[in-house]
């Protein structure tokens, strides 16, 4: 539950613009879906938000808080983060892989027990999966798994990077409706990147359309079917 700010935000890379002059205020408990062609800033706007990177001006807010004046390791296990290639720890089962920050944090492990059971009942993940090892599960249940990881702590803000990219048409739906409904029951908020624009819209309260590390239109996706802001967001309703 953390209101987001980005205040005039530039990142170059080997002294290309890739952010360019980004402001823009999220809502606490809001779902903000991010779509945009390739190569747009998506994934570095994620990263500056959980302070993997740094801008080179401007300043981002969690809470009115500058996250340069926190501790950055607090920062990151404050932030669930959920991307594509999932990053699960292949050498941890399941339960080590969920309880990973919550063991981070010195909880004790009776609270992490039932926390991680919990978590699985939230994602939908079978019990017994708890003692497999990453590679023992389809792509689908290694999402629940990032997923649960992520909520793990209870975090204010989720972040996820194409979260869902990697897995069949159906499971992709089931998992956008369990994320809808997660996030009906215990609202965080919420930064979708994905590249399928009917996602952006199921999933976002309000949907940012990046194009150039620049933003071409941010909001709702009623507004933005009604009255596309350029030719690109026309473009990307094209493909409803
Ligand atoms: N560490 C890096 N060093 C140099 N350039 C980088 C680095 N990270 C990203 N870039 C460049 O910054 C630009 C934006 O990258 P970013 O990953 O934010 O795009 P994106 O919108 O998430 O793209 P995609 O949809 O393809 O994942 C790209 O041109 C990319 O090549």
């Amino acid at each position: 539950m953390s209101e987001i700010i980005l205040e005039h935000i530039q990142k170059q890379y080997d002294g290309k613009p890739v952010l360019n002059d980004l402001s823009l205020t999220i809502r606490s408990c809001e779902r903000v879906s991010v779509i945009g062609g390739s190569g747009s800033g998506k994934t570095t706007m994620l990263k500056l938000i959980n302070g993997l990177i740094v801008p080179d001006r401007g300043r981002v807010y969690i809470d009115q808080e500058d996250i340069q004046t926190k501790d950055m390791n607090k920062l990151r296990q404050s932030i669930g983060y959920v991307i594509q290639s999932i990053g699960l720890f292949p050498h941890m089962n399941i339960y080590d892989n969920i309880s990973y920050v919550l063991r981070l944090r010195g909880y004790e492990s009776d609270i992490i027990r039932q926390r991680v059971h919990e978590l699985v009942k939230i994602v939908h993940l079978d019990a017994a999966m708890l003692k497999r090892f990453p590679d023992e599960l389809s792509g689908g249940q290694k999402q629940r798994v990032g997923i649960a990881r992520a909520l793990a702590s209870d975090p204010g803000v989720v972040l996820m990077d194409e979260a869902f990219g990697a897995v069949d048409e159906i499971t992709r739906h089931s998992l956008q409706e369990e994320l809808l409904r997660i996030h009906s029951e215990a609202p965080f908020t919420m930064l979708f990147v994905t590249h399928d624009i009917r996602e952006a819209l199921y999933l976002g309260e309000r949907v940012i359309v990046m194009r150039d590390g620049g933003i071409d239109q941010f909001d709702t996706p009623q507004q933005i079917k009604a009255a596309p802001a350029t030719p690109f967001v026309r473009q990307l309703l094209s493909y409803l």
